[in-house]
């Protein structure tokens, strides 16, 4: 078997650092036809639909693929503009912006790109343009906060299956979760206050993430602890009370027990219990997307209106708000400690001076 060589090789060329975020991945449009290309790869990932392949595979071809690209495409042209996918447009704009923030740190000689798990770009595009760049060193950093096998899990199966075919092979680090990093959590507080500063508090905060199957909790998976943590941390931040928040799992997808409480129905009863408005905000997308926009903006907001609630409101995701960046950039110079990096050392004194400045 031939593996993908690096045809430039060439002593005495200095090592780049390469740094990679990932997410998802998005339909490249919001048709039936493209969803169905879409879903076919995400649903036929083990990773994610942990059920006997074979009997999966009919279940997909025969059901799933002829049903749901159709629907799903009606919710996608809700939320697509005219830039494109949500996810896709934020994923490059977070790129943009943690590429310049690393440079005006004095980290001039990193080079930053994207990539998509499922669709485009996808990993071996993006990593063989960073391979031809001279990276060497690479920095992985899926951007799912909290770690779930489904998703961070995937992203390294991902990566692996480009590097099996690969001769040379960079250094690797990767960031599995940063469920508890203090600038992730700072950004998700200043996010809330500044929703707040503009339209005030409501009777309860709810924090709603990406639900999983509770069998996978049961096998294993930590992501319903770290998000159970990451609320709590971002209470402490706006000095909430346990009663004054709650923490819910949106997006089901089958028939089988995910984990609970359910982000629908806790909406439906919450005006039966008294509480007439209502916050929500989702701290396991780090970008917006069709599970925020339609799905908590729109949809969720039906349920608690029909059901009597009075005010609804959903605080849209970090994107590229400059706290978020500050503190993914953060992330990645925490990982970068230990290899030799070019930093343009007229820019990291500036630096320091401007960081030192704002403690001050
Ligand atoms: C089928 C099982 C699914 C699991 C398990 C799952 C886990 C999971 N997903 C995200 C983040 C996102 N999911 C998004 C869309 C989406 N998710 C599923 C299914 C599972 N997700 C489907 C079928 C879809 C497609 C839309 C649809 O047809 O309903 C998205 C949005 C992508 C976009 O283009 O906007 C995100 C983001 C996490 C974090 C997670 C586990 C922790
Ligand atoms: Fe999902
Ligand atoms: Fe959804």
């Amino acid at each position: 078997m031939g593996y993908i060589n690096s045809k430039d090789f060439s002593h005495g060329r200095a090592d780049k650092i390469g740094v990679l975020l990932t997410n998802l991945g998005t339909p490249d449009e919001a048709s039936p036809k493209a969803l169905k290309r879409y879903l076919k790869q995400f649903l036929s990932d083990p990773r994610v639909v942990e059920v006997p392949r074979l009997l999966w595979w009919f279940i997909l071809n025969g059901v799933i693929l002829n049903i749901r690209p159709r629907r799903s495409a009606k919710a996608y042209q809700t939320v697509f503009t005219e830039q494109g996918s949500p996810l896709l447009f934020h994923t490059v704009s977070q790129t943009k912006a943690v590429a310049a923030e690393l440079a005006a740190q004095g980290y001039t000689d990193v080079v930053v790109d994207f990539a998509m798990r499922y669709g485009n770009p996808s990993f071996q595009s993006v990593l063989e343009r960073m391979m031809q760049q001279g990276v060497r060193k690479l920095i992985v950093l899926p951007l799912y906060p909290q770690y779930s096998a489904s998703t961070s899990g995937s992203t390294f199966d991902e990566l692996a299956r480009d590097f099996m075919q690969r001769r040379w092979l960079p250094d690797l680090r990767f960031v599995s979760h940063y469920h508890d990093n203090p600038g992730y959590i700072a950004a998700c507080v200043e996010r809330i206050k500044a929703h707040w500063q503009q339209h005030g508090q409501a009777d309860k905060l709810l924090f709603s993430y990406h639900g999983i199957p509770k069998r996978y909790l049961l096998n294993g998976d930590p992501y319903h602890c770290e998000c159970y943590k990451t609320s709590r941390l971002i209470a402490e931040g706006l000095g909430l009370a346990p009663e004054q928040y709650l923490t819910t799992f949106q997006s089901r997808f089958g028939r089988e027990e995910w984990l609970k409480p359910y982000t629908d129905e806790t909406l439906k009863a919450l005006p039966g219990q008294g509480v007439s408005s209502v916050q929500v905000f989702c701290p396991g997308f780090s970008a917006d997307c069709l599970e925020t926009i339609e799905e908590i903006g729109e949809e969720n907001k039906e349920y608690f209106e029909h059901a009597g609630g009075k005010r609804y409101e959903y605080i849209s995701a970090l994107n590229d708000r400059p706290e978020h960046i500050k503190a993914l950039s953060q992330l990645i110079i925490d990982n970068l400690q230990g290899w030799q990096v070019t930093a343009d050392p007229q820019r990291l004194a500036r630096a320091k001076q401007l960081n030192s400045q704002e403690v001050q």
